[in-house]
């Protein structure tokens, strides 16, 4: 049976991306993979181990690009949390830019919020007790 393993996004600065999604939003950092012949270098993080079948984000981070244009594709990676609100809070005195406040979905009631990582990508925050 086939599986989504991975969302790969090229990151401007490994460690401060590795930060944000390590302490700030609690994944683990699962493997590192430096390619100098490549001269790029991959950082999996995510709350579970590959094998389980979690999926996982591929930081990729090319030497030397510290900028990427983000353009206006690209939509958002979902994380679920059990508490949205407390989440935010600690988002921002950690000083990530909260986009969208915590609070309802539009016509319905589960919360959500959006967070920026340090690149810009966003992350949707989702309320999973
Ligand atoms: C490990 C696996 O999940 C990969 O995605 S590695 C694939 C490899 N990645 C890169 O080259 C990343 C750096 C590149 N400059 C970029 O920004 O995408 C890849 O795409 N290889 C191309 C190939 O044809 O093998
Ligand atoms: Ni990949």
């Amino acid at each position: 049976m086939s599986s989504l393993l991975h969302t790969m996004i090229r990151v401007g600065n490994l460690e401060r991306s590795v930060d944000f999604y390590t302490r700030l939003l609690g994944m683990k950092e699962l493997r590192r993979r430096d390619v100098p012949e490549g001269k790029y270098t991959l950082v999996f993080v995510g709350y579970a181990e590959e094998a389980t079948g979690a999926a996982v984000v591929e930081l990729t981070y090319n030497y030397g690009t510290e900028k990427y244009d983000l353009g206006n594709a690209f939509g958002h990676l979902a994380v679920g949390v059990p508490d949205v609100y407390g989440m935010c809070e600690a988002l921002r005195a950690a000083g990530a830019k909260i986009t969208r406040e915590p609070g309802p979905v539009k016509f319905g009631t589960t919360v959500i919020a959006f967070v920026e990582d340090p690149d810009g990508y966003k992350i949707e925050l989702i309320e999973r007790k």
